[in-house]
């Protein structure tokens, strides 16, 4: 029996757990699935219910799942909070040292043309955006904010940067062996320590291709030519913007979904995007990212592998149909989407 906490959160994130849960009990019946879940506070919605965005109780359950699911937290009624719902999150990840995010991106044949870009371009785009998670300038220590002035800290350590590469480069043994790691070398100390570990990993690593990229100019490549890239490795900061620019490749941020893996075998799973209190409460989020984060945690947590593949193909197989959210220019709500991969997997 795998015990998974799920920890809805806050503005679509309700809803898109749910859509997750729908699903994962259909394929679960399936397949014989033996799974219990169990909700707790997280985010927003433990500050209003315990005033404090990680309440111990949600800490424990997490320490003692098999694994997490996570839909999104923030929003603007909390931005004044005394500890605000980003806070738990982070953490989260550090208290369960979630350090290697794993952030696919794919554009089959058939779903190319959702994609604002050019089909020609985007078509075939099959990559992984590896960002550390747990250190960098989200976590770096002083952090001040005054009237006049205000403070953050970047800090790597060698083994943080060491432990992120041999993940990243691990994932390309598995692909097709091209390692583009990012940094901003040019300028910053903690990308010149990088790039130096970089190379030393990657002589650990002697069928894998490394190649060193700076963050802004590979901002305009992803974009120009995404079929280029097999693994991207990078740190906190910059993983965390290049992959929400990287979701206008397949053509939403609503489809991606990420692990979170850490030392112990326990992993959290999660959409790449935020909470999106602009469309919260009305039925009309993609539920896709956080299905697919689901199924990232049937295949990398459990080992089940073809319930995973079913949910994922049939995802793209529904969107292929025309059967799209609103993000992607459709009209279909979030529930009909729902019942949509719903059906379709009955009927396989
Ligand atoms: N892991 C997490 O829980 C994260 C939380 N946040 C928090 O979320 C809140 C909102 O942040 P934003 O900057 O607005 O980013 P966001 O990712 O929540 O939304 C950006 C845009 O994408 C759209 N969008 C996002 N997910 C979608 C989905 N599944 N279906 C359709 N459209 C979708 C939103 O409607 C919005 O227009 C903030 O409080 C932020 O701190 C942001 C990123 C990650
Ligand atoms: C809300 C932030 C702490 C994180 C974020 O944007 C992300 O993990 O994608
Ligand atoms: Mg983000």
């Amino acid at each position: 029996m795998k015990k998974i906490v799920c920890l809805p959160g806050d503005g679509i994130g309700q809803e898109i757990m749910n859509s997750a849960l729908q699903v994962m009990t259909v394929i679960a019946d399936k397949y014989q699935l033996d799974l219990v879940t169990e909700e707790h506070d997280f985010g927003g919605a433990a500050i209003d219910n315990h005033g404090h965005p990680l309440p111990e109780a949600t800490l424990a359950a997490c320490q003692a799942a098999d694994g997490i699911l996570l839909g999104a937290i923030g929003g603007p009624q909390w931005e004044e909070a005394e500890v605000r719902p980003e806070q738990g999150l982070l953490a989260l990840r550090k208290a369960l040292n979630l350090y290697a995010n794993i952030r696919p991106v794919t554009v089959p044949t058939a779903t190319a043309h959702l994609s604002p870009l050019k089909p020609e371009i985007v078509t075939g785009a099959d990559f992984v955006v590896v960002r550390e998670l747990t250190g960098g300038i989200y976590f770096g220590e002083p952090r001040e904010l005054n009237q006049e002035d205000a403070l953050d800290t970047c800090t790597y350590t060698a083994a943080e940067i060491r432990r992120i590469l041999r993940k990243g480069f691990e994932i390309a043994q598995g692909r097709r062996k091209l390692v583009t790691s990012v940094d901003k070398a040019n300028v910053l100390a903690t990308s010149k320590l990088w790039r130096k570990i970089a190379e030393e990993v990657a002589s650990e690593f002697p069928d894998v291709t490394l190649e060193h990229h700076l963050v802004d100019s590979v901002a305009m490549k992803l974009i120009q030519e995404p079929t280029h890239f097999d693994v991207i490795i990078t740190e906190n900061l910059f993983g965390d913007i290049l992959s929400d620019e990287a979701s206008v490749i397949p053509g939403t941020l609503g489809i991606l979904p990420s692990a979170s893996h850490g030392v112990g075998g326990l992993s959290l799973y999660e959409p790449i995007h935020g909470s999106a209190p602009d469309i919260a409460g009305q039925n009309i989020a993609n539920p896709v990212s956080m299905i697919l984060s689901m199924a990232m945690m049937l295949r990398e947590s459990f080992g089940w592998e073809a319930p995973a593949s079913e949910v994922e193909e049939t995802c793209y197989a529904v969107m292929a149909e025309g059967v799209l959210t609103g993000d992607l220019g459709g009209t279909t709500s979030t529930s009909e989407f729902v019942e949509a991969v719903i059906k379709k997997i009955q009927a396989a």
